[in-house]
């Protein structure tokens, strides 16, 4: 197959496959890096701020993909009523400066016939993995896909998804994939809610009762120094402020999502339900007398 063309400066949009793998290999023989921001689309300034991280590596394309995944979404979920603005997203792109998108076809991407998908181990079925079986198969599954396509020098992930986050660092650990995976803090709104695509399903009074999803994180973590009972009784007694939100789970565990220590880095992560939306938010903690000890960052960019 001859190379397809890729202007440089501008968006190419790529739909098959090979296309995308073609382009960035023919990329990388010429001694540019790739970097990769994989996404479900619907983009909101946390992924423009993916891509502006990505944006600052010298001698990168940086390509993004564009696929609602249905390896990851359980019976029930909101596969079909998740939001596909491809327009405005390619726009987005476009204006982030992004050289390369990938906008797969799921036919294209899954053989009929395919059998084999990627376990990711017994964290996939804590926390996330309770409430959504099989999430984290499917959404490792693409991501190996995804990176076995552009081989990307370096991949972007947001810490908004955490377990995902350190799921995917454990994949290219464990699998030896020679892909550096960055996490970046999360961006929320000024009140404090992390920006997400499923925002958009709020209603104005839901949105009001889910800033309490962050307000509990962030309540929580001001009181880390007395220790995890104390940030799990204070984020509690925040959450009972709005008993329309229901939470599935507020956990505290290390920051590889072991168990929390009892001094030093933890993280504190909640998953809700405000009608019928499901949101999941996440803060790092300082435990102990950890918090006395200056220069440990709360939020690790990687
Ligand atoms: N507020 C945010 N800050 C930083 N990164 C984010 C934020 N929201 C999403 N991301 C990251 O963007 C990437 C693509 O995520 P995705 O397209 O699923 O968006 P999303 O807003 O997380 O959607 P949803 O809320 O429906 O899961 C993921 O790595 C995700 O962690
Ligand atoms: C990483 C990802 C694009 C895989 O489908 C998805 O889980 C997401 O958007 O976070
Ligand atoms: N942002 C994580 C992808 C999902 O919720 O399926």
């Amino acid at each position: 197959m001859i190379t397809p063309k890729f202007q440089r400066g501008t968006l190419n949009t790529f739909q098959p496959p090979e296309h995308i793998s073609k382009v960035s290999g023919a990329l990388r023989a010429v001694g540019r890096k790739v970097a990769l921001v994989p996404t479900m689309g619907a983009l909101h300034d946390g992924h423009r701020e993916l891509l502006r991280r990505a944006k600052r590596l010298p001698n990168t394309v940086v390509a993004a993909s564009i696929f609602v995944n249905p390896l990851q979404f359980g019976a029930g979920e909101d596969f079909e009523a998740y939001p596909r603005p491809l327009e405005h997203d390619l726009e987005a792109l476009s204006a982030a400066g992004v050289e390369l998108a990938f906008t797969p076809k799921a036919s294209d991407l899954y053989a009929e016939n395919a059998m084999v998908t990627l376990n990711p181990g017994p964290l996939g079925d804590e926390l996330e993995g309770t409430v959504r079986p099989g999430h984290f198969s499917g959404m490792l599954t693409v991501v190996a896909k995804l990176f076995n396509l552009l081989r990307p020098d370096y991949a972007f992930f947001g810490e908004k998804d955490y377990q995902q986050l350190v799921l995917v660092k454990r994949m290219v650990a464990d699998l030896n994939i020679d892909t550096r995976v960055i996490g970046v803090p999360t961006v929320r709104e000024r009140d404090g809610l992390a920006l997400s695509s499923r925002n958009v399903y709020l209603t104005p009074q839901q949105r009001e009762d889910a800033v309490v999803l962050s307000a509990a994180l962030s309540a929580g973590a001001h009181v880390g120094r007395e220790g995890a009972d104390a940030v799990l009784e204070v984020a509690r007694r925040t959450l009972a402020a709005r008993p329309r939100v229901e939470v599935d789970y507020l956990e505290l565990r290390g920051t590889d999502l072991g168990p929390a220590p009892v001094d030093g880095e933890a993280r504190l992560l909640i998953a809700a339900r405000v009608g019928s939306t499901r949101l999941i938010d996440n803060v790092g903690v300082l435990l102990g007398s950890a918090v006395e000890h200056p220069g440990v960052e709360l939020d690790a960019g990687e």
